[in-house]
């Protein structure tokens, strides 16, 4: 039998956070956001105005629901203010070893009928599980960037995790107006198993010199109508999300074929992150992206 959500956390307040709390908040959830940075709390509830108010102007919400979204979303600068959420959703960088640690913490303060979900992109969910004091009430929910107009949601079972658990997800997924595709817990899942791979290899096809930023993403918008191309894409995720979901699918499936760009461990070596630092495959700081190679 599923759970009443009322009140939903959200850890992590960088793009995927504020996109989350938003989603949350326009479909009726009172949200606390909370982060490592209180200035990063205060930046995400900035974008989410901002990302509500162009809703507005598109009349796809209206004023009275902007402001109605607005004021169900509060910031909570420790985890000891999410204390009363009937379910928190992990957002924080896609580090195995910081989502531990915020589950370690969150788990002592959380009430013991909570579900904590996370929103990884490619990390085990049952080895998450097992590093809580809940197993049977975590799960993965996976939501796509940008959240406010990418309709999917992957929903991920762990080995342990309960039938409650996952309707009361599936459900709360259903209230945001979002589809859900279950995956198996496999290392990224569907979606990144698919998607990365193919970022990836249009970054070796840079490194190898077949084309340059602009003609492999021009190939693939005009040859393959993917609205974005995948050098873009990649700057739209973050190019240490990138590598992350690749180390994760070269490790756990342990297949060469996985192996990540060094050319992708270059840029993230050198803290270009793509859009989120201004600079990636395109330099962003300018009033147009100039490709970088
Ligand atoms: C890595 C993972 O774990 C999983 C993933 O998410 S993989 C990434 C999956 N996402 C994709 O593949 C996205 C591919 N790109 C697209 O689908 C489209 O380019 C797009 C939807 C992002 C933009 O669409 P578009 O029609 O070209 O542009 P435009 O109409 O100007 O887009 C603006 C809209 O996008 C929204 N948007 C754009 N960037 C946004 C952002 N960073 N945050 C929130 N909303 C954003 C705006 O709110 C606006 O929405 P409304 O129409 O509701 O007002
Ligand atoms: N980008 C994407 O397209 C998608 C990403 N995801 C997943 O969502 C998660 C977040 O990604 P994304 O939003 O892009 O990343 P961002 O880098 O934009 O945001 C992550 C945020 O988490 C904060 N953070 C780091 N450590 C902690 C902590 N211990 N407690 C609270 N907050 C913390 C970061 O702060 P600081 O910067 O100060 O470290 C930052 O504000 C990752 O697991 C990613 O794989 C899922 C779907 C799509």
């Amino acid at each position: 039998m599923a759970l009443a959500i009322k009140k939903v956390g959200v850890i992590g307040s960088g793009q995927m956070g504020n996109g989350i709390a938003h989603v949350a908040a326009l479909g009726g959830f009172d949200v606390v956001l909370n982060d490592i940075a209180a200035d990063r709390i205060k930046s995400a509830l900035a974008t989410i105005n901002g990302n509500l108010s162009r809703q507005v102007a598109k009349k796809t919400i209206t004023e009275e629901q902007r402001k109605q979204a607005l004021a169900r979303i509060s910031g909570a600068e420790r985890l000891e203010g999410l204390a009363d959420c009937d379910l928190v959703i992990e957002t924080a960088v896609e580090k195995e070893d910081v989502k531990r640690k915020i589950f370690n913490e969150l788990c002592s303060v959380l009430q013991p009928e909570a579900i904590i979900a996370s929103n990884t992109s490619s990390i085990s969910i049952t080895r998450l599980a097992a590093s809580t004091d809940r197993p049977e009430r975590f799960i993965g929910i996976h939501f796509m960037n940008p959240v406010p107009r990418m309709e999917l949601v992957e929903l991920i079972r762990g080995i342990a995790t309960d039938d409650a658990t996952f309707e009361t997800s599936k459900e709360f997924v259903a209230q945001l107006g979002k589809q859900v595709a279950v995956s198996e817990d496999f290392p990224a899942f569907i979606v990144n198993r698919i998607l990365l791979p193919m970022i990836n290899e249009a970054i070796y096809t840079l490194y190898e010199g077949v084309g340059n930023v602009e003609a492999i993403d021009a190939a693939m918008k005009l040859g393959a109508h993917h609205p974005m191309g995948p050098l873009e894409l990649a700057d739209f995720i973050g190019l240490d999300t990138c590598l992350s979901i690749m180390q994760v699918l070269h490790e756990g499936l342990a297949d060469s074929k996985y192996r990540p760009c060094p050319l992708l461990v270059k840029y993230v070596e050198a803290g270009w992150l793509g859009r989120k630092t201004q600079r990636g495959f395109y330099d962003y700081r300018g009033d147009k992206p100039v490709p970088t190679r």
